[in-house]
């Protein structure tokens, strides 16, 4: 099937968008499509499929699903640049409007430049989910609707602590004196498929720089390592709110790989994203479809 598709990053997040007003994809091929282009060896090279859909509910919808095949919920880096995409497009000619994802509606508010070119959006991810029975994740000590902050948290035998917190999405995040010493390649990949989070986890390590700075990176669920992670960085900042090293109501620069995010978690509930999207390349690819 040939598929035309615009690879589009942001902070190095990058996914192959595929623009479903005028593209339909079989749904039953999608997991399929999406690791296939995600390939750097036999496809374009990317985290993931990225699909621009028509919405009931909302402006646009986005469908995302990772390098491996499987559907997220959410996924803030997207959403970026969903919005510039349907603003370029000129699917809409409002510069705020709402894109629904899996996990509800979201609003994003693109920041043109003199020439009308979108270089950063932000995004009202709406409110973090804090109740461990929603994040989710199994309880050994403590209640179905207690948040998990700062929770012991044994791998293989050694001590660590864990936040969890849901955008729509799970993530589970480790504190570090020293970013050098994240043990990412060792202990991401045994904890996003621990049977204690049922439905997999995204698995954060953040080192506090001070209290409006944090160094971040990621083993992401279902694409591993990557340069950024969006929905990680606000349930980054949410964490390190519900632990005190930062303020609720204080924008937080978050350092990923990838570059920084902005990130507010508003006393009203609301976490704000701002950051970059950028459009990389525009073109036709090849997929073999499931027979
Ligand atoms: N791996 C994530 C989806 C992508 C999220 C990330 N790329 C972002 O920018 O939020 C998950 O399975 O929940």
């Amino acid at each position: 099937m040939k598929i035309p598709f615009t690879k589009m990053h942001g902070l190095g997040n990058s996914y192959i968008y595929v623009d479903g007003f005028h593209v339909e994809l079989p749904e039953e091929s999608l997991p399929t499509i999406a690791k296939q282009v995600s390939s750097v060896h036999t496809g374009i090279g990317s985290d993931g499929l990225i699909l621009v859909l028509p919405s009931n509910l909302a402006d646009v919808r986005m469908r995302i699903f990772n390098k491996d095949g499987s559907e997220a919920m959410n996924c803030g880096n997207g959403l970026r640049c969903v919005a510039k995409f349907v603003y370029d497009k000129k699917y809409v000619h409002k510069q705020s409007f709402e894109i629904e994802t899996k996990s509800g509606v979201v609003t994003a508010t693109v920041h043109p430049d003199k020439d009308k070119h979108v270089e950063s959006v932000t995004v009202d991810m709406g409110e973090p989910v804090l109740e461990r029975s929603n994040i989710p994740m199994e309880t050994e000590n403590g209640g179905l609707f207690d948040e998990v902050v700062y929770e012991h948290f044994r791998v293989d035998g050694d001590d660590y602590y864990a936040t969890a917190v849901s955008m729509g999405n799970p993530h589970v995040v480790f504190y570090q004196d020293n970013m050098q010493d994240a043990p990412i390649h060792t202990l991401g990949p045994k904890v996003t498929t621990d049977e204690r989070f049922p439905e997999g986890v995204n698995v954060e390590f953040v080192e506090v720089l001070n209290e409006a700075e944090l160094r971040f990176r990621v083993w992401e669920r279902g694409s591993g390592i990557t340069q950024a992670c969006g929905t990680g960085a606000c349930a980054s900042v949410v964490a390190s709110a519900l632990n005190s090293y930062v303020k609720r109501g204080q924008e937080v620069t978050v350092h990923l790989d990838g570059g920084d995010l902005w990130i507010t978690w508003l006393e009203s509930g609301s976490v704000l994203m701002r950051g970059a999207a950028v459009t990389v390349a525009k073109g036709h690819t090849w997929v073999e479809l499931d027979v």
